[in-house]
């Protein structure tokens, strides 16, 4: 079983962690399922609210949803691979966007801010970028690991949910290499512009995806090794912090390219791995629909956004919130002594 002051040390761990995740909770499910109908509404008038109340109360392990306790974790990581030249900007902005998120400046401070979450910045040995992975893998097993295991520690019991974000210039290069990795097709079709590149960096990206996958391939056994060799320890990180969140009981609400590129390894490795997470948001990064559609999610908003941190995921919240104080707050039939339905 999963113990959080006995973090897993390697990737082999993990992967026998993966293979104990504990179920939805029945009980609460049936407990939402047979209060739903006597709620002041016609049937399924609710629509996609009514889904969302049943899957966290399932994942809460609670009769009732709640969501008064969401927590935003930005982890922030630095990429070998943007020695490259595959970014609009560079690495430098990693350490300074940190100190903006700790001085409340990003968008993610006000977006929680408005939508009454918790912020947390994690800092993934931001000073030491991993390797570049067009020349070696990016991380050894256990650098892997150690990053999944920090992750893990963004986790406690207690929290309503949990918004896995990221910062970390050059991630959007090792999303793409991580979903060509693991679902194929050209490179081209998981390559986009990230932070804004022109055509002539789009053009040297995709190629540095598509070697990339020819590099590794021999040592690319299975997801985890797609996410040692091409990924990034923001990415490990937001990994093991959405399984330690089905350890936890906390649902989570995932965000663009970058953290479900994250999620798409683990599903890879067991598909009902991703059972507690929803997709808040779909990125304008070409790729993250595409993927959104691989891991078989539908993302509750689309708003054009491109900007990772969390901010997508987390602008979805008050859906949630709103979705649990409905089948919380709501009268009854029989208490507001409203009439039922003919049939
Ligand atoms: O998550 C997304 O869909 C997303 C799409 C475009 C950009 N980003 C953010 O931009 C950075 C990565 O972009 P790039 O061009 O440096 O690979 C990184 O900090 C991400 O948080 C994130
Ligand atoms: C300024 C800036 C802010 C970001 N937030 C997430 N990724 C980012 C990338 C840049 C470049």
């Amino acid at each position: 079983m999963f113990d959080p002051k006995h973090p897993p040390q390697s990737l082999d761990e993990i992967r026998a962690l993966m293979a104990k995740m504990p179920a939805v909770d029945h009980d609460a499910q049936a407990a939402v399922t047979a209060r739903e109908p006597q709620l002041t509404k016609p049937a399924g008038a609710l629509g996609r609210m009514e889904e969302i109340s049943l899957w966290l109360a399932g994942w809460q392990g609670s009769s009732r949803p709640r969501m008064s306790r969401p927590r935003v974790t930005v982890f922030a990581g630095s990429h070998g691979v943007c020695a490259q030249g595959v970014s609009a900007f560079p690495a430098e902005v990693n350490q300074q966007m940190v100190e903006n998120f700790i001085n409340g400046g990003a968008a993610i401070n006000q977006i929680c801010k408005t939508v009454d979450a918790e912020l947390r910045v994690m800092e993934v040995a931001l000073e030491i970028p991993t390797n570049d992975f067009s020349q070696e893998p990016a991380m050894d097993d256990e650098g892997c690991a150690e990053a999944m295991a920090f992750g893990m520690s963004a986790i406690e019991k207690g929290l309503d949910l949990f918004v896995p974000g990221e910062m970390g210039i050059g991630n959007t290069t090792a999303a793409a290499a991580i979903a060509y990795g693991l679902f194929g097709g050209e490179a081209s079709d998981w390559t986009g512009r990230g932070t804004g590149i022109d055509d002539e960096t789009l053009m040297r990206k995709t190629r540095v995806v598509s070697d990339a996958i020819i590099l590794h391939k021999n040592q690319m056994h299975d997801a985890f090794d797609v996410l040692r060799c091409v990924g990034g320890r923001e990415i490990a990180a937001m990994a093991g912090a959405i399984v330690a969140a089905r350890f936890q009981r906390v649902p989570v609400l995932l965000d663009g390219y970058v953290s479900c590129a994250a999620a798409a390894v683990l599903a890879a490795i067991h598909p009902s791995t991703l059972d507690h997470c929803l997709v808040g948001h779909v990125s304008a990064e070409p790729g993250h629909k595409r993927l959104i559609e691989k891991l078989g999610k539908q993302a509750l908003i689309d708003f054009g956004m491109r900007l990772g941190e969390g901010s997508g995921a987390a602008l979805a919240i008050p859906l949630l919130r709103a979705s649990a104080e409905c089948h919380n707050g709501m009268a009854t039939f029989a208490k507001a002594g409203v009439a039922t339905c003919d049939e």
